[in-house]
């Protein structure tokens, strides 16, 4: 698959945008009018880069407003194409994107556009252009993909092709079988954009929240399929207008965009496969090649059986050690010859690591996964372009396949059992077998705080490199601000991550006020509050309001609302199940969860959310 990038997904200049592009692998590139319109670069010059950098110059874009035009307006229109395929050559590029008319059309009538069309591919013909045409799903009379192609089709010029893009098609709901009828010889160019279900205007949304595949909603895999069975060969470009993007690190941003077209790639295949028409399997005992587009696979690998382990790190960890011991966790001894300790509680196991810089606050460091192996799922981790982590191991020690996640935790893939314990946890204490009190217990789920210009990236990378599902993203009030979460899980809830995203207010204060925790499911919260309360923790201090509300929503058992206002636990129920839990004091930006889910409930605690929220918010300001 020939990959593509449109500059306007980018930061900064042309040149750096063009650079940033060749760094993180992409073949070509649209270039968007308005980045060569303000550089400084004459088009020889960009010429001249782009072939350096081993970049092609896949699409010029975009040229507005053409079509279905009074006969003055069409000949103004015709000068103005010719100026720019004059700049094409300049250029050495032959295609060029013309969208359906938004704002000038005033005649509604297919054959008169056809002829107009028909003039602008004959013009373009003589420049060795072609023409692109993409509806836009706002076209002021053409917002259809399908009408877009019947208009070619009649114009029947080889300069006149049509331009796919996911967007104009999956945010109008329009069905994507239809593409496979298109004759591929006309399909020009294909855009690809994700977004979020949105219900707003759609140039509104197109314009502002668009991300890369695998960051938002739509089907792009079956698109892709449907584009990749019409027999296209071309670029697969993305074309992402997205304010957050446009305002972040540029290389970074590339990276991210490679990534989703890497991980796009490999997911088409897969809906291929899962999808053969009896012709296509028939064709496929045939020749091994089914399709003339060629797709990459990445190595495979299942989601993540459970969390193998939490890392979190301090200059001074006393205060972790505290909370850990008060919790219940038993220390379970050092590492023999590195500086971090092992706790554990049930199978739930916690890393100490003392390794941080100086007055470091306490933070979580590192997350491990258990995966089905560690070197293919590392393999897939890197051909995704996820930066490698290195640690020391010594001779005897289990080496950790490491990667850096875009909040930078460190994710280490390790080798899963079917009993829960982990190989390596013989490296500490006295050579300690099988650690763990008959407690019951594990790590529940982990909540990370994004930064705000990389939540994107992180559920792209959590979805692509460890397979985790992200659900639909939610809204929770807090006092500086909604918080934006959204949760990424395995199928069976044996891992669950929570991205938050701190609100903009939060991020910019010199303190750092997010919070990230991680939480632990037990078999009998109640008990463990009381252990824990008896060995002095400091719990959250939830309001008395609180569990007013929790009464009148739910008209719980006097006895039992008394205790979980006495143990500061909050409480929630739904039709799977129900969820007690509790939350311990911060320290550095860490705070721990117990959990308790029965039944089937499968959520967490979202209702309570806020007044978690509210609750930090105030220890926060009172400190
Ligand atoms: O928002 C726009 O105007 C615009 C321009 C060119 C495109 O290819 C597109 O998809 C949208
Ligand atoms: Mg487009």
């Amino acid at each position: 698959m020939r990959t593509g990038i449109a500059t306007v997904c980018l930061s900064g200049t042309l040149k750096e945008k063009m650079q940033a592009c060749a760094i993180a692998g992409f073949d070509g590139i649209e270039i968007f009018e308005q980045d060569l319109v303000t550089s400084p670069l004459s088009p020889e010059e960009v010429r001249k880069m782009a072939a350096d950098l081993g970049l092609g110059l896949d699409l010029y874009q975009p040229f507005r407003d053409f079509d279905g035009v009074t006969p003055d307006l069409l000949k103004a229109n015709l000068r103005r194409a010719e100026a720019k395929f004059k700049l094409m050559s300049r250029l050495g590029m032959d295609t060029i994107l013309v969208c359906s008319n938004v704002a000038t059309a005033t005649i509604d009538d297919d054959e008169l556009r056809a002829s107009q069309l028909g003039e602008l591919a004959e013009l373009a013909g003589d420049h060795g252009v072609k023409v692109a045409y993409e509806a836009l799903a706002w076209g002021k009379y053409v917002n259809d993909y399908e009408h877009a192609y019947r208009l070619v089709e009649i114009v029947d010029h080889p300069n006149l092709g049509t331009c796919l893009d996911s967007f104009h098609i999956l945010s109008r709901d329009w069905d994507t079988a239809p593409i496979e009828k298109i004759n591929a010889d006309k399909i020009f160019f294909v855009q690809v954009a994700d977004a979020p279900k949105l219900s707003m205007d759609v140039l509104s949304w197109s314009r502002h929240y668009r991300v890369f595949p695998g960051e938002g909603q739509f089907e792009l895999a079956k698109f892709m399929g449907h584009v990749v069975r019409a027999g296209y060969t071309g670029p697969v470009s993305l074309e992402v207008f997205n304010d957050v993007f446009r305002q972040s690190d540029v290389e970074r941003t590339a990276v991210d965009a490679m990534r989703s077209l890497i991980w796009l790639e490999e997911q088409s295949a897969k809906w291929l496969e899962s999808n053969a028409t009896a012709a296509a399997s028939e064709q496929k005992a045939a020749s091994r090649r089914r399709y003339p587009m060629e797709l990459a696979t990445l190595p495979k690998v299942n989601e993540p059986a459970g969390f193998n382990f939490a890392e979190v790190k301090a200059d001074d960890t006393a205060q972790l050690e505290k909370l850990l011991g008060q919790l219940g966790f038993e220390f379970e001894g050092r590492h023999r010859t590195k500086d971090v300790q092992l706790w554990t509680m049930g199978q739930a196991r916690v890393i100490i690591n003392e390794q941080a810089a100086q007055h470091a606050e306490p933070a979580i460091a590192a997350l491990g996964f258990d995966v089905d192996s560690p070197v293919i799922a590392s393999a897939r981790a890197q051909q995704l372009k996820a930066p490698v982590v290195a640690r020391k191991v010594q001779a005897d020690e289990e080496v950790f396949q490491g990667i850096s996640a875009p909040d930078s935790t460190e994710i280490f893939l390790c080798q899963g059992s079917p009993d829960g314990t982990a190989a390596w946890t013989h490296e500490f204490g006295e050579g300690l077998e099988h650690p763990g009190s008959d407690v019951s217990a594990v790590i529940d789920h982990v909540n990370l705080a994004q930064p705000w210009q990389h939540f994107d990236e992180a559920v792209l990378f959590y979805t692509s490199a460890l397979a985790l599902e992200p659900q639909p993203f939610a809204e929770v009030p807090s006092p500086s601000g909604l918080v934006r979460s959204q949760v990424m899980e395995t199928s069976d809830g044996s891992v669950r991550l929570v991205l938050n995203l701190a609100p903009a207010q939060q991020a910019q204060t010199a303190r750092k006020t997010y919070q990230e925790h991680i939480a632990f499911a037990v078999d009998d919260l109640v008990a463990t509050a009381r252990s824990a309360h008896t060995r002095g923790l400091e719990f959250l201090e939830i309001p008395a309001n609180y569990y007013e509300d929790l009464d009148a929503r739910f008209e719980l058992e006097p006895e039992f609302l008394a205790t979980l206002k006495e143990l500061n636990l909050l409480y929630d129920r739904d039709a799977n199940g129900e969820f007690l839990h509790f939350y311990t004091a911060t320290v550095g930006s860490v705070f721990f969860e117990m959990v308790e889910r029965r039944g089937n409930y499968d959520g967490y605690g979202a209702p309570n959310a806020p007044v978690r929220h509210a609750v930090q918010y105030d220890s926060l300001h009172r400190s």
